[in-house]
């Protein structure tokens, strides 16, 4: 029989199951079991709606069998099954998880990240298999295939003859070692608490043969071992449970045996309404950003239930946007069992339930704000820039909804703070919300534009995401108070006397100004003398709509039509340097050119632009040094 090789990614990541060191391998049942709850949730659905089909509820199942004598443990579910294809392009590639893309090299000869952050699906019996053995017959196909692999050096398919559709897994357990007991996946008690602990809202039975002590019947005194096949899971879903019984690792465990992350979730909501229409919901925050979360390859969605028949894993309908990051399911029993993708767009009770959840969500994270600021903050730090372009997005149609759970760095608190507290502590006489760009808070700190504006004692915002500004230009203003850039043009914040004097000395020096705009040409649109430096000799502002900060962003997309923004270099003349310049005006037109040049370098720098010609600049430099 021909062996067939695994995929070079999902032979890497064999490898590090089958020599796993993680400490949690029991977690390999818990996957298994998920994927035959999810076989059996297709086969079901497909039941429910094809009339040539029978139902019958008590076909379907999962069915654990330890067997002590040959070390095996076997899964066995009544799902939809798997073709030969589907087991070549479901067990031989590690199909959709992608985990591996994500990870680097070294986290990946470890394993222990990926194990404990990701899972690994039906790899993970890896962890305690020396060879897995899979039967499997897929609804309405007539032949049935063994698939059959180590783990090390590939894997066989043959055709088999099987009566039954579904699928049946069996684990052939390692040899025991000093440090793993690995017989422990044999034992009924131990199979018990796992499944319990991972696995108790699986909405179908997971069965097994238990044997215990019972009083004999007809003599209460005496007791015998009987075996009985027993339910083990509770099998009632969590949603349709009473909050009141729930514990946070209730919640806990059902994200985890659903999947939906690998983090613990940040926090969750369950939902239950009973109105227009009526429906069950939990909703999670994760606690962790999904590595392909700002990818092509992320898909947002919730699972849709009709009635506890799940009829679609990510019904992306049911999500705005700006809240793609919430996991979690819906169960309404005002859906039809039959609808599908394009009806569904246009399903009234699925635009009423995807209303809700926005508005519970919200609420939600507005009450986390108010109530629990640390993991608000932590939420924020993983997600906040999606709320930030959910504000951009659609032409600011969500901005009023989003904006008060925006949080941006402030230079006076020197920690995160929401708008409305910006704007409470505002003072009287200022009437903008200041912000400044750039990459970082330190090098915002620095950034001589901020002068003028600390120097009144008010506050700035520091936007480091590249989405902030095209964000708040799209709100324009919050509370009635408009955003202003600390290097926008017209700050306009001097007094009478300050304003005065500036246009004295403007008109005094307007031959060296303009001189100065003539050797930089296009590449500004004014030199002027700046009202806002104290310290600082230069900088450079924006006039109109695109700040320098904006066209760094807009130079790196691909379609950037060379959007640039008006720049403007403003000179401090009560800096040394000026009066360098002035002398030289008057009697060295070169080193008018040479400082100016230099300056305006100078300027690109602290912006954080590169220079026109970085060889030019250090020749200047060096002439001004010789
Ligand atoms: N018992 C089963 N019956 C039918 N198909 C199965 C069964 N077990 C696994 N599969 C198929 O194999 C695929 C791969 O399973 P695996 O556990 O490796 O990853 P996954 O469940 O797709 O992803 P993830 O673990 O990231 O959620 C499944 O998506 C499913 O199509």
């Amino acid at each position: 029989m021909e062996k067939k090789q695994f995929q070079a990614e999902s032979q890497r990541l064999l490898e590090m199951m089958v020599n796993s060191i993680y400490s949690q391998k029991e977690i390999f049942l818990r996957e298994i079991i998920s994927n035959a709850s999810d076989a059996i949730d297709k086969i079901y659905y497909q039941a429910l709606t094809d009339d040539q089909m029978t139902f019958n509820q008590d076909d379907y199942y999962i069915r654990i069998e330890p067997d002590q004598e040959n070390r095996t443990l076997t899964i066995k579910d009544t799902g939809i099954g798997m073709t030969r294809e589907e087991l070549e392009t479901n067990l031989g590639t590690i199909a959709k998880s992608g985990s591996l893309d994500f990870k680097n090299q070294v986290e990946m000869e470890d394993g222990q990240e990926i194990i404990g952050q990701f899972g690994v699906g039906f790899y993970s019996s890896f962890m305690v298999a020396d060879k897995v053995t899979v039967y499997t017959r897929a609804l309405h196909h007539e032949e049935g295939y063994k698939w059959e692999s180590n783990g090390q050096d590939g894997y066989t398919i043959e055709p088999i003859d099987r009566e039954e559709v579904g699928t049946e897994i069996i684990i052939q357990l390692k040899e025991n070692t000093e440090d793993e007991n690995y017989d422990e996946f044999l034992e009924e008690q131990r199979l018990t608490s796992i499944i319990k602990k991972y696995s108790d809202f699986i909405r179908y039975p997971i069965k097994m043969d238990v044997t215990e002590q019972k009083p004999k019947e007809d003599d209460e005194e005496t007791f015998e071992e009987v075996t009985e096949e027993q339910t083990l899971n509770n099998m009632v879903p969590i949603w349709r449970k009473n909050k009141q019984e729930l514990t946070d690792e209730d919640y806990e465990s059902f994200y985890q045996e659903k999947r939906f992350g690998f983090d613990q979730p940040l926090s969750h909501l369950h939902i239950s309404v009973d109105g227009m229409v009526r429906f069950q919901s939990i909703l999670y925050i994760p606690e962790q950003l999904p590595f392909n979360y700002y990818s092509q390859d992320f898909e947002k969605g919730l699972e849709l239930y009709s009635n506890g028949v799940l009829i679609m894993e990510k019904c992306a309908d049911l999500l705005p946007d700006h809240f793609s990051f919430v996991k979690g399911i819906v169960d309404s029993e005002d859906l039809s069992l039959n609808i599908s993708r394009e009806i569904l767009q246009q399903d009234k009770q699925v635009r009423l339930i995807s209303k809700n959840i926005e508005k519970k969500v919200k609420n939600h994270l507005l009450s986390l704000l108010k109530n629990d600021r640390e993991k608000y903050e932590k939420f924020f730090d993983a997600f906040g820039r999606q709320l930030k372009y959910g504000v951009y997005a659609e032409f600011g149609a969500n901005k009023e909804k989003l904006q008060d759970l925006l949080l941006f760095y402030s230079s006076s608190e020197k920690k995160l703070v929401s708008l409305s507290e910006y704007v409470e502590r505002m003072p009287e006489d200022q009437e903008y919300i200041y912000y400044a760009t750039g990459e970082s808070h330190d090098r915002i700190e620095n950034l001589p534009q901020t002068e003028l504006v600390k120097d009144k004692g008010y506050e700035i915002l520091y936007f480091t995401d590249e989405v902030d500004e095209f964000a708040i230009k799209m709100l324009m203003q919050y509370d009635d108070k408009e955003f202003k850039s600390v290097a926008s043009g017209d700050l306009d914040l001097e007094d009478e006397e300050t304003k005065q004097e500036a246009e004295k000395q403007k008109e005094e020096h307007k031959d060296l100004l303009t001189e100065m705009k003539e050797i930089l040409g296009n590449k500004v649109k004014d030199v002027k003398l700046s009202t806002r430096l104290k310290s600082h000799p230069v900088c450079l502002s924006a006039e109109g709509e695109v700040s320098i900060e904006m066209e760094k962003v807009l130079k790196q997309m691909p379609d950037n039509q060379n959007i640039e923004a008006n720049k403007v270099l403003e000179i401090n003349n009560k800096h040394d340097i000026f009066q360098a310049l002035v002398d030289a005006h008057e009697n060295d037109k070169e080193k008018v050119q040479l400082y100016t040049n230099i300056l305006y370098n100078q300027a690109l720098l602290i912006e954080g632009l590169p220079v026109d010609d970085p060889v030019a600049l250090t020749n200047d430099m060096c002439k001004v040094m010789a």
